[in-house]
């Protein structure tokens, strides 16, 4: 059996990015609206506007405490945002699917979303993403850990010091590689599975803006912020 030992930097590093995690996330209100109304097609639309809006904006405050990311390049800094807003956005929403919630309330969220007026083409893909991260019963370390990693991407579109972003990022996939050993001992192949769903991710984040447009609303009104982070408008 592995011991696992974290050098001093890296409890440090597990406890401010945990603590950043919980700190910056919207109310789970989503969950509660959808669980309280059945809403039309336009008020899904407008809710998931007006959460994705919030949720980027607690992303911006969520990776100030990322250590590194401000010593950054700026232009570095916008684009590694900008190429994981709509992944983050994902994460976010496969672990409010995967709370534990009463009884049946999943059920009745699920439904919610099945008749939120996302296409069906999209919603496949969309719930094998969530219930694929469902199956790895993350840690919440284990999250906080997978966000970072995903907003460290080095090769996202603009980056210009990749290196940098590299440095950072092997920093706290080394983390989560121990952090997967401790926690699911029985599986050695845990944190693979785990970068493997960046990549079921990154496909989901690709077709983003063409599943907006999908959306069976009449205008697809954005906020500005949205504009600037979804490619839309
Ligand atoms: O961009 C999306 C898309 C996908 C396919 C086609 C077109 C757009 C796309 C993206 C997230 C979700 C999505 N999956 C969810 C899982 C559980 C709970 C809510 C979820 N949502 C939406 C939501 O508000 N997500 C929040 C969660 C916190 C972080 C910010 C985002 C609502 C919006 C009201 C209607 C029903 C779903 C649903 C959809």
């Amino acid at each position: 059996k592995e011991k696992i030992e974290f050098t001093t930097e890296q409890q440090a590093l597990m406890r401010v990015i945990t603590d950043a995690y919980n700190k910056h996330q919207i109310p789970q209100d989503v969950t509660k609206k959808l669980l309280q109304d059945q809403y039309s097609t336009e008020e899904n639309f407008l809710l998931l506007t007006e959460m994705a809006t919030s949720q980027v904006q607690v992303l911006v405050e969520f990776t100030k405490n990322i250590p590194g990311f401000l010593s950054l390049d700026r232009e570095d800094q916008i684009a590694l945002l900008k190429g994981s807003a709509v992944e983050a956005m994902f994460l976010r929403s496969a672990q409010a699917l995967n709370k534990k919630m009463p009884i049946g309330h999943t059920e009745v969220l699920e439904e919610r979303i099945h008749k939120s007026g996302i296409s069906e083409e999209f919603i496949k893909p969309m719930f094998n993403f969530y219930k694929s991260i469902g199956e790895l019963h993350m840690v919440l370390e284990e999250q906080a850990l997978l966000t970072t990693i995903t907003i460290l991407t080095p090769d996202r579109p603009y980056v210009k010091d990749q290196p940098a972003v590299e440095r950072l990022q092997e920093n706290v996939l080394d983390l989560l590689r121990k952090m997967c050993v401790l926690h699911h001992p029985q599986e050695p192949q845990y944190f693979a599975r785990l970068l493997g769903r960046l990549t079921e991710l990154r496909t989901l984040s690709h077709y983003h803006a063409e599943m907006l447009a999908s959306w069976k609303v009449n205008n697809h009104k954005f906020t500005p912020l949205l504009c600037e982070i979804w490619d839309v408008q």
